[in-house]
């Protein structure tokens, strides 16, 4: 078997977890399964935010391509970055339990988000923190900081910005926990929809690899996940809007809350669906419709590229 996979750190850690629990179900030897580095445009676009470069599926594009030309079998991703719409004849066929899903504070100067004093930098690439933050902290002032996790622990060292949010999922996954100085409240910062999941892509017709990689799959997780992308399908025509969600499940019950805001997160509408996780997708494409409803059509045209 052949996994497709990014070169990032984070991306080489994920495919290397998703390899050894494959050799490990199916008792092989891990080299027998190959990782195949595949560089995406969101690595090679370096020097622009992403929120202006736009477009869906920057980091999974050309892993797709490789599924789709028959280069590699499975692409190991970051749920987050996985377009709601997949092409043609590929499908996420399973997800692994999923990691803690919040956002983590990270600062070398400063204990908490609260702790930060008036007028303090925040460094951010993702619309959705930008706003949260402003939202909580009108104050603060916002710079772009993007690069994977080390580049940015780097611009902390320099002084580009006095704090920056990161998923505790990615710093787990790189044995970074440690650079965490406080947890961020779900319930009020809600995490990008599939925060902290990793997906396992394939083609759809290939029922031998769908019927390996089954075995990785969390029930819970893919209900969670099924849940949340169907709220962002529902939602999201640009990528330019600031959406966060939250999954709580329990037994077979499940509740999604999300939220969206604007830019400069003076304005927030928030919902919740409660239900059973055999709806899950309805249940997101359910909390996607009344957040339409509450913030009105106006509310997401402005967020269109003009
Ligand atoms: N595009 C960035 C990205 N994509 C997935 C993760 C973290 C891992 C995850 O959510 O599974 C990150 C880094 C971050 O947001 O801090």
């Amino acid at each position: 078997m052949r996994i497709g996979t990014r070169g990032s750190l984070l991306a080489l850690a994920q495919a290397k977890l998703v390899q050894s629990k494959l050799a490990k179900f199916h008792k092989v030897e891990t080299t027998d399964i190959h990782i195949e580095v595949i560089k995406t445009s969101g690595d090679i676009i370096q020097d622009r935010p992403l929120s202006e470069v736009g477009g869906k599926g920057l980091f999974t594009k050309e892993i797709e391509v490789a599924l789709l030309e028959n280069r590699v079998d499975i692409g190991v991703h970051s749920s987050k970055d996985v377009a709601t719409q997949l092409p043609d004849g590929l499908g996420l066929y399973a997800f692994l339990k999923r990691e803690d899903v919040r956002d983590a504070f990270v600062s070398l100067k400063h204990k908490s988000l609260d702790d930060m004093p008036e007028g303090a930098i925040f460094g951010t690439s993702s619309l959705r923190r930008a706003a949260q933050m402003l939202r909580h902290r009108p104050d603060l002032k916002i710079v772009e900081f993007r690069g994977n996790v080390q580049t940015r622990m780097k611009k902390l060292e320099a002084g580009v910005a006095d704090a920056t949010l990161l998923a505790y999922a990615g710093l787990r996954r790189l044995g970074q926990t440690h650079i965490a100085k406080q947890m961020i409240d779900p319930n009020v910062f809600m995490p990008a929809p599939a925060q902290g999941a990793i997906g396992i892509e394939c083609r759809e017709d290939d029922t031998r690899t769908r019927e390996l990689i089954t075995v990785l799959n969390h029930a819970g997780t893919a209900a969670a996940l099924v849940a949340e992308r169907h709220f962002l399908h529902g939602l999201d025509g640009s990528c330019r809007t600031p959406i966060g969600a939250y999954t709580e499940i329990d037994g077979n019950d499940m509740k999604v809350i999300g939220q969206i805001l604007s830019i400069n997160g003076t304005t927030a509408f928030e919902g919740e669906v409660t239900g059973h996780v055999a709806d899950c997708a309805e249940i997101g494409q359910h909390l996607a419709q009344i957040l339409r409803e509450q913030a009105g059509e106006n509310f997401f045209e402005s967020f269109e590229v003009r």
